[in-house]
């Protein structure tokens, strides 16, 4: 049988709701094959990160050149990098083996406010990240590291998104979970380079937040995998974080993360 591939290049979250653990169980419910290429491990439970170790380099090149050697995804995405070493080092095994159905989730500081990439990265990501990106998908604080832009209105996310669509991914979506936290609704912004468009869902009240935009990167890669367009496999990956952060699970006593199997557990309460 054959079966559509996803990567994913990302720091372990040994709490398992971030990181290539989210990008894993994602990968898994959309029925699509998955594969890890690792960058750090993170100690990390749902109270905060208590440590960050990355892997060595060496490591990197290696599971990069196996998985580019045979296996082939159909399509890959990044998410914590580290530093801009590793980036500039990624980006050209990226580019080596030709991967262009690429989501770049630009993974910089997590939720509680621990540092996953150095500061002296943000080049690095624009400079190799940016061009080889299909999608990319930055939260507020991201974006505006990314292009300098201070967002605090509707105006200057859209210049944002322009700025990154310039910088050279095709498409931009520049996440609102950030935003307005006392609003109705939750927007995200997605600019293709001719037209803006908002994809709007009511915010759910709920601190189980932790991973939501590793997730929904990583739904986004896996209906690339099947060939999806970029336009419609974000609309159903932004329904499937809604799913999966409504049908909240209870794990740990902090941020707990998203429901990543919310679509088999819908399915099993059908019975
Ligand atoms: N409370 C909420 N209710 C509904 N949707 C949300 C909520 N919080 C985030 N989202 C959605 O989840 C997705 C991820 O957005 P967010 O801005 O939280 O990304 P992020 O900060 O990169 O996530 P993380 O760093 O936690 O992995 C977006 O589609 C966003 O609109
Ligand atoms: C390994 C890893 N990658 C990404 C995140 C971002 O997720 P969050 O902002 O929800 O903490 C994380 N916490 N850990």
């Amino acid at each position: 049988m054959k079966v559509s591939k996803a990567l994913t290049i990302a720091g372990s979250d040994s709490g398992g709701g971030a990181g290539i653990q989210a990008d894993l169980k994602t990968f898994q419910e959309f029925g699509v094959y998955g594969m890890s290429v690792l960058t750090a491990v993170t100690a990390q439970n749902t109270t905060g990160v208590q440590g960050v170790f990355p892997v060595l380099l060496e490591g990197i090149e290696a599971q990069l050149q196996s998985i580019g050697s045979d296996l082939n995804p159909h399509a890959v995405k990044t998410g914590m990098l580290y530093s801009g070493e590793y980036i500039e080092r990624t980006a050209y095994y990226m580019r080596k083996f030709g991967w262009n159905n690429v989501v770049v989730d630009p993974v910089m500081i997590a939720k509680g406010g621990a540092t996953l990439l150095g500061k002296e990265a943000t080049d690095a990501m624009k400079t190799y990240m940016l061009p080889i990106a299909k999608i990319i998908t930055p939260n507020i604080p991201e974006a505006e590291a990314l292009t300098g832009i201070k967002i605090d209105c509707e105006e200057a996310r859209a210049e944002a998104a322009k700025v990154l669509f310039d910088g050279g991914a095709d498409y931009v979506v520049i996440k609102g979970g950030h935003y307005d936290g006392s609003g109705e609704y939750v927007s995200d912004l997605l600019y293709n380079g001719v037209e803006m468009a908002e994809l709007v869902e009511k915010r759910i009240d709920t601190k189980n937040t932790h991973g939501t935009g590793c997730t929904f990167s990583a739904a986004i890669t896996a209906e690339l995998a099947y060939g999806k367009t970029a336009e419609s496999a974000i609309e159903h990956a932004k329904k499937f974080i809604q799913n999966a952060i409504a049908h909240r699970i209870d794990v740990g006593s902090g941020h707990g993360p998203v429901n990543h199997f919310v679509y088999r557990r819908i399915a099993l309460e059908q019975y």
